[in-house]
């Protein structure tokens, strides 16, 4: 998998991150986890000016020389300087009240805090004031405020000085940093509005099947609402991806290869879902087979079959451009009509897409052998599902999407149209099992630890523990079976639901996939097991 997706990491490009409250707040999923595309050097220094780190008063140490606590030194009150304000000069002899963050005025060396101040709180700044005797009782000019010190002080005191925090012309930050809170804080604080960052992976999620309709639409006979856009979206922008989902309500080769060929320019990977096992019309074997896609058996359960490789393209002529919008179909939307929905929208500027060939482009290269799960023991190609005991999990219908906005369906062009072009792209493809379970274990077994790797998330993996199997279990031999748990507090695990692939339901009760090695037929309460958290 690595291998397949390495060209990935290689035509990676950046693309400017806006930073503002506004443009956050309107985008939260724009920011996270954003990988600074080069480094950053400080454009100002931090702190910007010398400012107070102390509610008190700027003096000139010299001033104070010989304060004591038999013999304090009294000093007239300047004007006070509050954070915000410019400063004034500080004239001998006197003492400015400041406030924390205050810029420290010319003539000011220290800052003594208001506590180690006779007295030690300010005092009203209208004239007249002379402490009324309170705290000061050598006050000795009525009318002229004055403050009294104890002791000396060192130059520097409580001074934050300029670019103490990072100079002008400091690295900042370096490639390569991830941009949470502190970082954007920061760039902020140095006034920058916008840096470069990576573009995300961009992935055309493709879900298909004849049955399939968004939720909020009304069923007719046999069709059921669409949960592995939603599960697979959300996943992918969880593994740093920007996701185009489209499903293709249909099982015609040709309406999946009118979407492909409507999107390929714009993204870096295709993922499918369905139309992959052993059925009458699969749509995405017809359609991606003549490509270049290899579909295989891997001996694992869920996820048993599964598709890959790098596909040659048509593109069509009038590819959708950067202003995709986010969609959600019309309800009993007619097969093969196209919906959009995007998550985690890129910022305007798409660049040309540099994997775009020409029509005599040397044909898609082999990726045979790249899909090997992070665990052991999955070479033998055969596939033994369990039956599907049920009719599909009526869990799927309570899911609703939360995709951000919506808008009109992007039109998909007719095939012929795009042929007559010629323009061809070639992409790396995956094509994952339909049923819902499968779907999601394919994504966490072969794909998840490798996007996250392209997008620089730590950590990659899934948290790995032993845990104590809670009751016996039995796994088909010669298969990787994954199964879904719970894992209490107790370090147990106990099996959610059976092992077959429908149970959507099961799955999203569990915090834990368990892994039972394809060598094991039976477990026995209390026997250690594998299990990745899904829960983090
Ligand atoms: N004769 C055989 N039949 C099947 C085999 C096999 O080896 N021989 N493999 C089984 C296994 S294992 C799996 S997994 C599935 C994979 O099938 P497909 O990838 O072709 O997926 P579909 O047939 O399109 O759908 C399977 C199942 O999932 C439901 N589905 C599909 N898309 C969605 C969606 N977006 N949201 C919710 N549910 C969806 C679909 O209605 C089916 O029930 O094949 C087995 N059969
Ligand atoms: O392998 Mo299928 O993916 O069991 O359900």
């Amino acid at each position: 998998m690595d291998a397949l997706l390495a060209p990935l990491a290689a035509n990676r490009v950046s693309e400017p991150l806006p930073i503002s409250a506004a443009a956050l707040l309107a985008n939260p999923t724009e920011y996270r986890g954003r990988i600074l595309a080069d480094h950053l050097l400080a454009p100002a220094d931090l702190p910007t000016f010398d400012n107070s780190q102390m509610d008190g008063y700027a003096v000139s140490w010299f001033d104070l020389v010989t304060a004591s606590p038999d013999d304090p030194v009294r000093v007239t009150i300047a004007d006070q300087i509050a954070a915000g304000d410019g400063a004034t000069t500080l004239l001998p002899g006197t003492a400015a009240p400041i406030m924390t963050g205050a810029p420290v005025p010319p003539g000011a060396d220290a800052i003594v805090p208001i506590e180690q101040a006779l007295p030690p709180h300010f005092q009203p700044a209208a004239p007249g004031n002379t402490d009324e005797g309170e705290s000061d009782p050598r006050a000795d000019a009525p009318g002229t405020p004055t403050v009294s010190f104890i002791e000396p002080v060192t130059p520097g005191t409580f001074i934050r000085r300029a670019g103490s925090d990072v100079s002008t012309g400091d690295v900042l930050l370096t490639a390569g940093s991830v941009l949470g809170p502190a970082q954007l804080g920061v760039i902020t604080g140095t006034g920058l509005t916008e840096v470069d960052v990576l573009r995300r992976i961009r992935v055309l999620l493709v879900s298909t099947g004849h049955e399939i309709r968004d939720a909020g639409t009304t069923l007719a006979a046999g069709q059921i609402f669409d949960s592995n856009s939603i599960s697979l979206s959300l996943a992918l922008v969880d593994a740093g991806c920007e996701v185009t989902a489209v499903p293709c309500r249909s099982d015609d080769a040709d309406a999946l290869l009118s979407i492909l060929s409507a999107h390929a320019a714009e993204v870096d990977l295709i993922i499918t879902i369905g139309g992959v096992s052993a059925g009458a019309r699969e749509v995405v074997r017809d359609a991606l087979g003549p490509l270049g896609v290899d579909f295989v058996k891997v001996a694992m359960q869920p996820g048993g079959p599964q598709g890959l490789g790098v596909a040659t393209i048509p593109l069509s002529p009038a590819t959708p451009t950067a202003s995709r919008p986010a969609f959600t179909s019309t309800p009993d939307a007619a097969p093969p009509s196209e919906a959009t929905t995007t998550i985690a929208p890129a910022t305007p500027s798409l660049s040309t897409p540099t994997k775009t060939s020409a029509p005599d482009a040397a044909p898609p290269s082999e990726a045979t052998a790249a899909i090997s799960p992070a665990t052991p023991s999955l070479s033998t190609p055969t596939e033994t599902p369990a039956p599907d005991a049920a009719p599909p999990s009526e869990a799927t219908a309570a899911i609703s999407p939360a995709t951000p906005s919506l808008s009109t369906p992007t039109e998909t062009p007719a095939p012929d149209a795009r042929t007559e072009l010629g323009a061809t792209t070639t992409l790396p493809v995956l094509c994952l099992p339909g049923n819902p379970v499968s779907a999601l274990v394919s994504f966490e077994m072969f794909v998840r630890h490798a996007l996250r790797k392209l997008a620089l998330l730590e950590p990659n993996d899934r948290i790995r523990e032993v845990a104590m199997i809670a009751s016996a279990a039995d796994s088909p031999s010669g298969t990787y079976q994954v199964r879904r748990g719970f894992v209490g507090d107790d370090g147990t695990v106990a099996l959610i639901g059976g092992p077959s692939s429908h149970l959507l339901h099961s799955y999203a009760s569990s915090n834990a996939l368990v892994h039972i090695p394809a060598d094991v037929e039976h477990l026995d309460a209390g026997d250690p097991v594998m299990v990745w958290r899904i829960d983090d």
